[in-house]
């Protein structure tokens, strides 16, 4: 393999960031990632502490076939790296009226599942599966799959047949109403919105292709724990020949007559660059790296974030049979609760809490006869209003007493250990924006065509890649990001 020139320099270790490094790398290009934190992975990362093992950010992997055309495209079997697994069920859920429903991945149960709470929603699933089919099948080509620029690049021939199939004239909610009765199975279906860090009152229905996505193409586990998947990332960058640093911020991007020419590291030095490849967040990038970005800044502070996350770690001894590997506690009234995070930007009072056991599937993860428990409560973007850390102990005790009113009795004290992240210390961690879980929110249907483009508008030789960017937030669409910016990278150097 031929290595050519200068480097073409990565700003973050993220998924994004390696995605773009290995394709790269393997299309011949010398690449230096520089990640600012002691590891790399960004939002999927790792915490460690007193036997216990928790990742930190997501735990749930759909679209599989994403990693495997990654290893693919390097000429790696993917098995080789990193072993994927469904868990069944998919996930649990309770509402507060002591309804419970498990999510098989298995056809023939989710149905049962289905039937057992609302029998006369049977039709209606496989109508909504249907309609979402329709959906994928409309936006993957065109916007998933392929590079995409803006507005006027989806306005292909195909994409004006299919206009109408897409759905985003209505909001999730309102569709899923349109096909379901039972009130517990339109929450659980409203509930994919929020795999992008959106409100199903809001966000557009073409967003219910993510359930779609979710059950026809299964929820995956990186056995393990999902922080392998970064390692396994990691590992093959460097078998290709990337130069990782990690503990290495970048300061600002080398701007020279409108073109990138490299990197400026805080601890010192300078990284020349055939190209810069942006991993970090567009608007923290624009206010902070980028020569001459305010007003780009300017114009994504504009638009809404998604919304953040606050986080609990808890080791715990003992059992709490109620608890699968992934559990959702609902919250009573689910309008109420978005009103809250999105337009009034503050934490709900009564929130959906989210539990990831991974000791469920990797006994490894917590000492024998205790469980690793990962909380997850979606919370308002960090806009400075709230002071965190004057708010968190009444939350969390407010979070551990609805956990112990709805089915873990006795959480409180079995508490062997415990850390706690805030919306702030995810804005810190990663240089996130307001703490935004997947960047900039996708609360209308025009929110897509405000993300950063993979090519900077004004500079040349500088990119986005990762969930500021097309197509958007989540572990498959960040590594379809790095397909996408190397092809505009290696279409931009006339290869
Ligand atoms: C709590 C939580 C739960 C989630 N759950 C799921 C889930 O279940 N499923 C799913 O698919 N997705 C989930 N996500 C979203 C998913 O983690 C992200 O969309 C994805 O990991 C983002 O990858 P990225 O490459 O775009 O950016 P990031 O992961 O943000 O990586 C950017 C990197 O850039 C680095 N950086 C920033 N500034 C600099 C600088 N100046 N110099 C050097 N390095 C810098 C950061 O440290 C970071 O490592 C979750 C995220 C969180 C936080």
């Amino acid at each position: 393999m031929q290595i050519m020139g200068l480097p073409i320099v990565i700003v973050g270790g993220g998924l994004g960031g390696l995605a773009a490094a290995i394709r790269l790398a393997t299309q011949g290009r010398r690449v230096i990632v520089c990640e600012k934190n002691e590891r790399l992975g960004g939002k999927l990362n790792l915490h460690q502490a007193a036997g216990y093992t928790f990742d930190t950010g997501p735990s749930l992997l759909t679209m599989p076939w994403v990693v495997r055309d990654l290893f693919a495209f390097a000429q790696r079997r993917m098995e080789d790296y990193l072993c994927l697994e469904q868990i069944e069920p998919t996930c649990r859920y309770f509402w507060p009226d002591g309804t419970r429903f498990d999510a098989w991945q298995r056809l023939p149960q989710l149905v049962q599942e289905i039937e057992r709470i609302s029998p006369v929603d049977v039709p209606h699933f496989f109508q909504f599966m249907a309609h979402t089919a329709r959906i994928y099948d409309a936006v993957a080509g065109p916007f998933l799959l392929r590079p995409f620029d803006g507005l006027r690049e989806l306005i292909t021939p195909s994409m004006v047949r299919h206009a109408f199939r897409i759905d985003a004239l209505r909001s999730v909610d309102a569709a899923v109403r349109s096909f379901f009765r039972s009130p517990h199975l339109r929450q659980l279906f409203n509930r994919y919105a929020t795999y992008n860090g959106s409100s199903p009152y809001v966000s557009p229905a073409t967003f219910n292709l993510i359930s779609y996505i979710e059950l026809a193409e299964g929820g995956w586990y990186v056995h393990g724990g999902m922080y392998q998947l970064a390692v396994a990332l990691g590992r093959l960058a460097a078998e290709l020949g990337v130069e990782v640093r990690t503990e290495t911020p970048v300061s600002e991007v080398i701007v020279e007559k409108g073109y990138a020419r490299g990197v400026r590291l805080a601890h010192g030095g300078v990284l020349p660059a055939a190209a810069v490849v942006i991993n970090a967040d567009p608007q923290y990038a624009y206010t902070h790296l980028i020569p001459g970005g305010q007003r780009e800044a300017t114009r994504l502070a504009r638009f809404e974030p998604s919304y953040s996350g606050v986080v609990l770690f808890l080791g715990v001894e003992g059992d709490f049979p109620a608890l699968a590997h992934h559990t959702i506690f609902f919250s009573a009234d689910y309008p109420s609760e978005f009103r809250a995070i999105v337009q009034d930007r503050r934490p709900a009072l009564d929130p959906t809490i989210y539990i990831a056991a991974t000791c469920r599937s990797d006994p490894t993860h917590a000492p024998p006869g205790h469980m690793n428990l990962f909380v997850l409560v979606n919370a308002p973007a960090d806009d400075g209003r709230i002071d965190w850390e004057a708010v968190m102990p009444a939350y969390r005790d407010h979070i551990i007493a609805k956990l112990e009113v709805m089915g873990l009795s006795g959480l409180r004290q079995a508490i062997r250990y415990e850390s706690y992240w805030t919306p702030r210390d995810l804005a810190q961690r990663y240089n996130a924006a307001f703490g935004a879980i997947y960047g900039l929110s996708s609360n209308s249907p025009f929110a897509a065509f405000a993300r950063s483009p993979l090519r900077a508008r004004r500079v040349k030789q500088l990119y986005f890649v990762g969930g500021g960017t097309h197509p958007g937030g989540g572990i498959p669409l960040v590594l379809l990001s790095g397909k996408a910016v190397t092809s505009r990278i290696l279409a931009d150097q006339g290869a």
